[in-house]
């Protein structure tokens, strides 16, 4: 156990890897983060979950110095990630990722790991994120998967302290992604620092501690993950009314949709809602219980479904 890892585990680490403070980043007249605060400790695995367009791969690019804010203030290990020297412990893996069709991967591997002092083993790296069998082929050639786990193996290559992954698991099969999931859990076991972003409560669940949950460029919750689960575990009851459902003044009732004559209901607690519209003699059929998305549940958060 190196020394970090020991006072990580102790859980004294205070020290702070990454920071925004008040940060706003707009393109045009699009504001894609809105005075954004966020703090990321050393040994910390923090999942960023929104939906398309939240601004969580905006975020990314200014922890990683790909973009400067608009205003506030982004630090990466201490100062400006715009300065390479800040960004020596720091491994990173894009949305997408432009690879050298013509290369192999190994020797892309062999190049990335070039540029740092003290990288990870080649057969280490290779075994870890399962691309034994793909030394020889040339990048270009490789499935969408196969370039996603080149992708983020590299940010591994060499040693960093803090990694940034956004969307790591994008169109990897069950294997490939438990495969990753278990070399971002070693990194992070080992003492290193991740921040990764998703669409999926269930993919930080497998991974993070802590989830920053980001809507329309703002930060809404930054919880545990069962906290953030309980906020935005949101059901949808719908049925056939023949009477409009306004009026009966429904407990836990947190947004009605209608599509026909169908009517949706959007409720934290399903079970609740259906002994509400019984109590209420309110009459009804076909009645269909489901949860909703992340989509769904984040237009509730950000009251863009008012009932
Ligand atoms: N280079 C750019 N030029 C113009 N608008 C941009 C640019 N980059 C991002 N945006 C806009 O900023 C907002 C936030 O985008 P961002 O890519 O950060 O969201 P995201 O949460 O990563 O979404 P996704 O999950 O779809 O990747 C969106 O409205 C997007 O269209």
């Amino acid at each position: 156990m190196t020394e970090r890892t020991a006072e990580v585990a102790a859980g004294k680490s205070t020290m702070i890897h990454a920071r925004a403070e008040g940060v706003t980043k707009s393109f045009g007249s699009t504001l894609a983060l809105d005075r954004v605060d966020l703090e990321v400790r050393a040994g910390e695995l923090v999942g960023l979950l929104g939906p398309n367009g939240a601004g969580k791969s905006t975020l990314v690019s200014l922890f990683t110095g790909g973009r400067r804010p608009t205003a506030g203030r982004v630090e990466l290990c201490g100062g400006d990630p715009r300065d390479p020297r800040n960004r020596r412990t720091l491994g990173a893996t894009p949305q997408e990722t432009g690879l050298p069709a013509s290369l192999r991967v190994g020797e892309v591997v062999d190049f990335v790991r070039a540029h740092f002092p003290n990288p990870l083993p080649k057969a280490e790296l290779l075994d870890r994120f399962g691309l034994n069998d793909l030394v020889r082929r040339q990048t270009g050639g490789l499935s969408g998967g196969q370039k996603r786990r080149l992708a983020v193996a590299l940010a591994f290559a060499g040693r960093p302290e803090i990694v940034f992954l956004d969307e790591p698991t994008t169109g990897l099969d069950v294997e490939a992604r438990r495969d990753l999931w278990e070399a971002v859990r070693s990194f992070h076991a080992d003492g290193g620092t991740v921040v990764l972003t998703s669409h999926y409560l269930e993919e930080i669940e497998a991974l993070a501690e802590r989830v920053v949950v980001i809507a329309e460029g703002r930060v809404l919750a930054d919880d545990s993950v069962a906290a953030v689960r309980g906020l935005i575990k949101v059901s949808r009851v719908s049925l056939t009314s023949p009477v409009p459902l306004t009026g009966f003044d429904l407990e836990g009732l947190m947004a009605v949709e209608q599509t026909g004559d169908r009517m949706h209901l959007l409720t934290p607690d399903a079970d609740r809602m259906v002994r509400e519209l019984v109590k209420r003699n309110v009459p009804f059929r076909d009645l269909e219980v489901r949860p909703t998305s992340l989509e769904e549940a984040f237009l509730v958060l950000t009251g863009k479904d008012q009932k």
